[in-house]
């Protein structure tokens, strides 16, 4: 086991779904994995294994923000292998034209966060998702005919931010929904080689204020996950 995943060596497949959510962790599994074997509890952060037409599949809870992704992400790629790693999240909307339900493909990522600023010592680093896995996520909602959005999100570390208005500059930039976690998975994918996308579910609108009910952040984004899962295994 690692610090924080209670997994033995070869428990996790190569290729991880990541919620934030915990129980959208076990909702996933439960619901999509062919014999779904829970392999960590640690701190309730659940991960489980499965198969998915005949491919081995592993859902692995986040938890909210850079900080807390960056554990589960750092574990599972330096001491269980992963390669493909897709978070499955919820975000806010940042423009008019993409709506409560929505899915927001997430090509590369901007932050508040300093731990870039950090680790690159004012290089600008680029967070950006994987071509391929990008590639195939689109070419499936497009022939499901489900609404997505492709383009640049803000992972930020403050959900409640003291100066929205920075928002409304990105916004102008291009910018169209806010998360808390993918610059952070699109950097430590580039670290160590291994291919990340972040798909995010539209769960509230940072434009007009509309919001889906808890319960729906938990448990119903069939949509992302079905196209995921079948990206990941086409
Ligand atoms: O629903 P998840 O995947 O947790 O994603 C979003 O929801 C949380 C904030 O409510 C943050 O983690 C944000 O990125
Ligand atoms: O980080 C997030 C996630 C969902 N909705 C938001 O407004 N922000």
């Amino acid at each position: 086991m690692s610090t924080h995943i209670a997994a033995e060596p070869g428990q996790i497949a190569e290729t991880v779904l990541l919620p934030g959510d915990p129980l959208r962790a076990e909702w996933i599994a439960t619901t999509y994995l062919e014999n779904p074997v829970c392999y960590t509890k640690i701190r309730n952060m659940l991960g489980y294994t499965g198969t998915y037409r005949g491919q081995r599949i592993s859902v692995q809870g986040t938890g909210m923000g850079q900080p807390s992704l960056s554990i589960y992400v750092h574990e599972l790629l330096a001491e269980y292998g992963a390669r493909t790693l897709v978070r499955v999240g919820s975000c806010g909307a940042m423009v008019e034209s993409v709506g409560i339900r929505d899915l927001v493909i997430g090509l590369s990522a901007c932050t508040d966060s300093s731990a870039n600023l950090l680790r690159f010592q004012g290089l600008d680093f680029a967070p950006v998702a994987d071509f391929s896995l990008a590639r195939a996520f689109v070419e499936r909602a497009e022939s499901a005919g489900v609404r997505h959005h492709v383009g640049q999100i803000f992972s930020t570390d403050a959900f409640y931010m003291d100066r929205p208005e920075l928002r409304d500059q990105l916004t102008e930039y291009g910018v169209i929904a806010a998360e808390m976690e993918a610059a952070a998975l699109y950097t430590l994918a580039a670290k160590f080689g291994a291919r990340a996308l972040a798909v995010c579910t539209v769960s509230d609108s940072l434009v007009t204020g509309e919001h889906l009910p808890a319960e729906e952040r938990e448990r119903s984004f069939a949509a992302m996950a079905e196209l995921t899962l079948d990206a990941v295994t086409g």
